[in-house]
């Protein structure tokens, strides 16, 4: 089935809401991109609480709109201390978020992935290389950037879905998110994104933060890869490389909708 594109009005749609409700966000996340996803998070709204000591993130993720488990820099503690903010989240029933960074290159991660799907995730968002080895399709990446587009990982990442009952959204040159039965396409965004790290950790904060909002799940999953594409797309029209593009990037996602940015 052919994907179909995320709608204008419901890109717009979401972010009202995402301001309004301004999700308390739990971000177990990695060691190189801590200040920049707070930051990507503060910008459209959100309030970030990077909280990681294993009976205080058990204690928060409870409190917290949404929680993020990315294992960029994994270790045993950080593990014992995701699955039991996990777990929490479930008691409490609040959504909670997988970026799978690296799974399939190293073996830790790999099984550690594996077990926490069985946690099941709200969403999982990952580039096409995390998506191929978490669905079991292939060995994963190159450390932890892609080897493969994301229009090859689709059928993964719909497996993925129907597997786990996560909204999977997997990004590149084009983001495509899928429930297994319905596929939305989101363009946007420039290569620059690569040369900068951490969009894709962001932008699985944001994800993260999403699933905190009422109404379609996989409607406000793509808004967020939607937003952070259209950010990135004006960021780049507003920057010289790399250097440039980071602060470029966090004043998009701050004035995005104004102006008919959206
Ligand atoms: N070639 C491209 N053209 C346009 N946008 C891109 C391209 N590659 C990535 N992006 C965008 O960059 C963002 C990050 O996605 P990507 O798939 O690179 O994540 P990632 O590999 O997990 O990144 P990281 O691990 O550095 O955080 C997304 O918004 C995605 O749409
Ligand atoms: C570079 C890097 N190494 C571990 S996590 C991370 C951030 C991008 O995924
Ligand atoms: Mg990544």
């Amino acid at each position: 089935m052919q994907p179909d594109l995320l709608d204008r009005a419901q890109t717009a749609h979401a972010l009202q809401q995402f301001r309004r409700h301004s999700p308390l966000v739990h971000c177990m996340t990695n060691d190189v991109v801590q200040t920049f996803t707070a930051n990507v998070l503060l910008a459209l709204g959100a309030s970030p609480a990077m909280v990681i000591d294993r009976d205080e993130a058990q204690q928060f993720s409870a409190i917290a709109d949404a929680l993020l488990i990315n294992v960029g820099t994994l270790t045993r503690e950080r593990a014992d201390a995701m699955l039991a903010a996990a777990e929490s989240a479930n008691a409490a029933g609040k959504p909670w978020t997988l970026d799978p960074v690296a799974v399939g290159v190293l073996s830790f991660r790999t099984q550690f992935c594996q077990q926490l799907l069985a946690l099941h995730p709200a969403a999982i968002r990952g580039n096409a290389s995390e998506i191929l080895a978490l669905a079991g399709v292939s060995a994963g990446g190159r450390g932890v950037d892609t080897t493969d587009t994301a229009s090859n990982a689709l059928p993964a990442a719909q497996a993925l879905a129907r597997q786990t009952g996560a909204v999977v959204a997997v990004t590149g040159e084009v983001d495509y998110i899928t429930d297994g039965s319905r596929t939305l396409m989101v363009t946007g965004g420039d290569v620059l994104m690569t040369r900068v790290v951490g969009t894709g950790c962001a932008l699985s904060a944001v994800v993260a933060a999403s699933c905190a909002l009422q109404g379609d799940r996989l409607a406000n999953v793509a808004a967020a890869c939607a937003w952070l594409g259209l950010a990135g797309s004006l960021a780049v029209a507003n920057s010289n490389g790399p250097g440039s593009f980071t602060p470029a990037f966090l004043d998009a996602l701050y004035t995005l909708g104004g102006e008919d940015s959206l």
